[in-house]
């Protein structure tokens, strides 16, 4: 491994990742004044990444932007990961564990268009495109009347779909938006009471070798404790109902002064069905509040929800 000051950072490729990748150096120099040289990235290419033909739940879920990653961790190829936390597997290999969050981004869904101002102002029959369960079926439940499609591909790909005119509309995270400078592209965002986004939506998830202190002490003063608190219920809610990756789950927590502040829901694929929890609690709860507003949620549900 490299002297004390320098650790190499794994990422993907695609614009989004390598923009969190900069991020992550840009805070470590903020705080540590350390260098990009410092903190060299490694671009890794995932299986995900080659995958752009079907819904990623139908390929293999989640896993598939982390593996090579998560091999390249252990192998002491990379000292730590950066990930967008929403597409991080709730269960991860042993050996690696989350270190943190980096401070979470706009955690609410974009609505883009070019000819229609919102959702409810689409025309019946237009084609909604988006590759996310959870936004096709808020879609189909909001608005029975779309074509909702699959869009995949990553946020440049998209709207260049969309431009191209294959969809009428389209939904992305504005996050993701932001952290690549394209929000002139936004017609209308979604209100989190109105369309609630995914569990670890506009959070930075920094992963590394679970016995490596060394990186672990480096990695803490870039972390943010709210973003934490907020991730540990929305995961411990997402591990609750992750019976199949196949299932629409919504999930946000925020703080309230030093209160978290949960929504959490499950819908059927045809939207013809939405479940929705609520719950409030200490910080120091965070993990079983998730939890128990999974449980109840799981406890409501007819049974065969989870595999309609
Ligand atoms: N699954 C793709 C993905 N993973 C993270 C983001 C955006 C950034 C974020 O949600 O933190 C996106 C694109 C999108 O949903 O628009």
């Amino acid at each position: 491994m490299a002297d004390t000051s320098t650790l190499v950072i794994g990422t993907r490729g695609s614009p989004l990742a390598l923009a969190q990748a900069h991020e992550t150096q840009e805070r470590f120099a903020k705080s540590h004044g350390w260098t990009p040289d410092q903190l060299p990235l490694a671009v890794i290419k995932t299986t995900g990444d080659a995958i752009q033909d079907r819904p990623l739940s139908e390929a293999g879920g989640k896993g598939l932007f982390t593996k090579e990653l998560d091999i390249a961790l252990l192998e002491g190829a990379i000292d730590l990961a950066v990930h967008s936390a929403k597409d991080l597997p709730t269960t991860l290999p042993e050996g690696i564990m989350i270190a943190g969050y980096l401070p979470r981004e706009d955690v609410r869904d974009a609505f883009i268009s070019r000819r229609f101002k919102g959702l409810h102002d689409l025309p019946s029959g237009a084609v909604v495109g988006s590759a996310s369960l959870r936004r096709q079926a808020e879609l189909r439940r909001l608005r029975p009347d779309l074509n909702v499609t699959l869009l995949r591909g990553n946020v440049q790909t998209r709207l260049a779909k969309l431009e191209r005119g294959e969809v009428d509309a389209t939904l992305l995270a504005m996050a993701g938006l932001r952290r690549l400078g394209l929000t002139e592209h936004v017609t209308a965002v979604l209100e989190t009471e109105d369309f609630l986004p995914a569990v670890g939506q506009g959070a930075i998830a920094i992963t590394v070798r679970a016995d490596d202190e060394r990186v672990m002490r480096a990695v803490e003063p870039i972390l943010d404790a709210p973003t934490g608190h907020a991730l540990a219920a929305e995961r411990a809610f997402l591990t609750i109902l992750d019976g199949s990756c196949r299932t629409p789950i919504a999930g946000h927590a925020h703080l309230v002064g030093d209160e978290l502040v949960f929504r959490g829901l499950v819908l059927r694929p045809d939207g013809s069905e939405r479940l929705e929890v609520s719950r409030r609690g200490a910080v120091s709860e965070a993990v079983s509040l998730g939890r128990e507003a999974g449980t109840e949620l799981r406890t409501r549900m007819p049974p065969g929800f989870l595999d309609a």
